[in-house]
């Protein structure tokens, strides 16, 4: 983060796949630390596509791209995981690794970052308590239902309590009681102080969360309706 609170900002990003028209155009904005997002619009607007700028896994075709203080464009490849580490991600197809347990999917982020396996147990079991698997935490994923998958990979995208949380679609699985408690879930991982990208569909959602901010894609172009990407809000104290 830097000392406006900023922690990514875009300017003149644009995104094509190969020789298409660019899927993504003229993307200028700030991100600030500690604030709730949505990225809303229509299926196809390109909302898969700037979460992907948005947790490196996909550098744009034109702009710059400023992440916690670095220059992520011209960042040595070897050194992006170090970035990487402090965004968590939940996608949209989940990505668990079947041959893992639900624990070990949960512990693998905490494992990767070198903790002992005696400061691992406790944390794991309770996010999975607190998603409501206490019961599966030996479970392959393959044995799982959509819902409980997604709520496997929700409990490991914030485990490791990244600086920035990124979902795509992560109610798009669940009932809408279960959504309401992942979107509480969300806002207390905010209030700690993570920043969070919710890209959904459901419009409903968006009223779930007080105080969230909108980011609109309209065929690759973003727009912000509330103004909050360009002059924040301050956030009550
Ligand atoms: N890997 C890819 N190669 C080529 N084109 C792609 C690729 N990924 C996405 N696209 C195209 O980019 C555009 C934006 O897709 P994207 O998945 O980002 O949209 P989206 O808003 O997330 O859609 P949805 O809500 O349906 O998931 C679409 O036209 C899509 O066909």
């Amino acid at each position: 983060m830097t000392a406006d609170g900023e922690i990514i900002h875009f300017d003149n990003v644009g995104l094509r796949y190969g020789t298409d028209r660019e899927v993504l155009s003229d993307l200028t904005f700030t991100l600030f630390a500690g604030r709730f997002y949505f990225l809303t619009g229509a299926s196809g607007a390109g909302k898969t596509s700037l979460l992907r700028l948005l947790y490196l896994s996909q550098r744009p075709s034109r702009g710059a791209i400023r992440m916690f203080g670095t220059d992520a464009i011209t960042l040595p490849r070897a050194r992006l995981p170090v970035l990487r580490r402090r965004i968590g991600v939940v996608f949209q197809d989940f990505r668990l690794i079947p041959h893992l347990s639900a624990f070990d999917n949960v512990a693998l982020p905490l494992r990767v970052a070198g903790h002992q396996e005696r400061d691992i147990f406790g944390p794991v079991r309770d996010i999975l308590e607190w998603v409501g698997l206490a019961d599966r935490l030996d479970a392959r994923p393959a044995t799982l239902s959509g819902g409980e998958q997604q709520r496997v990979a929700i409990a490991r995208a914030v485990i490791a309590r990244p600086a920035m949380l990124v979902a795509d679609e992560p109610t798009g699985n669940v009932d809408p009681e279960m959504a309401q408690k992942l979107m509480r879930l969300f806002e207390m991982l905010n209030r700690q102080g993570t920043t969070v990208v919710v890209a959904t569909h459901d419009l409903d959602l968006l009223r779930k969360v007080s105080d969230s901010l909108i980011m609109r894609l309209d065929r690759g172009r973003l727009s912000d309706p509330t103004g909050a990407l360009r002059y924040p809000p301050r956030k009550p104290a």
